[in-house]
């Protein structure tokens, strides 16, 4: 509490409560106001760390994957209120779970929590988060002295693009997007566009801040663009904070040729996705 009171009062909201002023039973773990439900290696970290530099945002800082994995999903609603932050009132708790968006429990069950949480969705080039998928897996087996196949192996079979290879069917947004939207209706899904977020994540965030209903705190001297890393960092009460090295690997490698067999393969997909949601991107 002592931690929360003196992050709260020392913070740049604006505030004007000392500690004493702030009763006990003010602070507590409340239930997300949002939600970044996906889509994985779309930026879910990036625009978490972003949203937390808003003095009226807390957020879970592990995934917490309670709507798409049985066992968490039955230690109950407690059980997921107590991973949250504390905050005060007014406060908005946000928490990121990127495997929300491809799990097919996962609407029922976050509708069921809670009809009125708003969710965000940060989408990106759908054959780039691919390869980023397929990189991470491939660390982590290489990491654990597993076989690994490459990618082409995976992607292509008889030269032909493989759809059962998990890692595309991820990426088939329009698939998962429209079991969100037979509970959830479009206005409460903001979706961010994670390339955007890379360029110059300022007006992605102005925008998240409106659709959170967040009165105007992030800044554009919120963050920097930090030469070594090749990303923008951010800049919050003279601390500097880089996303770690598991963001922005070098990509493994695929050729050319499969590559645009893959980007023709998600053209009709992609332009599904985008008379969903209203918005076109500029992906491949
Ligand atoms: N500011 C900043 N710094 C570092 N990385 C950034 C940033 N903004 C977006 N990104 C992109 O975030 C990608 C990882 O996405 P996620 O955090 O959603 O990955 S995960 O699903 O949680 O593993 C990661 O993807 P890869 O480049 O493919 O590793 C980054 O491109």
């Amino acid at each position: 509490l002592q931690e929360l009171r003196s992050s709260t009062t020392s913070g740049s909201s604006g505030s004007s409560a000392t500690p004493a002023q702030i009763p006990d039973a003010a602070v507590s773990r409340r239930l997300p106001g949002a939600i970044i439900i996906g889509v994985r290696k779309g930026g879910t970290r990036a625009l978490l760390e972003m949203l937390n530099l808003h003095p009226e945002v807390e957020v879970a800082k592990a995934e917490i994957h309670y709507f798409n994995l049985d066992e968490n999903f039955r230690r109950g609603l407690d059980w997921y209120r107590a991973q949250m932050p504390l905050t005060l009132p007014g406060q908005v708790t946000v928490e990121k779970t990127p495997g929300y968006f491809t799990a097919p429990l996962a609407p029922t069950r976050m509708w069921s929590a809670n009809p009125a949480v708003k969710l965000l969705l940060i989408v990106r080039d759908p054959a780039e988060r691919l390869v980023s998928d397929y990189t991470q897996v491939l660390h982590n087996r290489l990491q654990q002295n597993k076989p690994y196949q490459p990618l082409v192996e995976l992607l292509l079979h008889r030269g032909r693009i493989n759809p059962s290879y998990k890692a595309l069917q991820r990426s088939l947004y329009h698939h998962h997007l429209a079991r969100w939207l037979e509970l959830f209706p479009r206005e409460q899904i903001h979706i961010v566009d994670g390339e955007a977020l890379i360029q110059d994540p300022f007006p992605e965030l102005q925008k998240a801040e409106r659709f959170l209903e967040l009165p105007p705190r992030i800044t554009p001297e919120n963050f920097y663009f930090n030469t070594t890393k090749g990303f923008y960092c951010l800049l919050t009460a003279g601390h500097d904070k880089c996303l770690d090295d598991s963001k922005g690997r070098p990509h493994a490698p695929l050729s050319n040729k499969a590559f645009q067999k893959l980007c023709k393969y998600l053209r009709e997909p992609n332009q599904i996705f985008f008379n969903m949601v209203g918005q076109t991107f500029d992906w491949c």
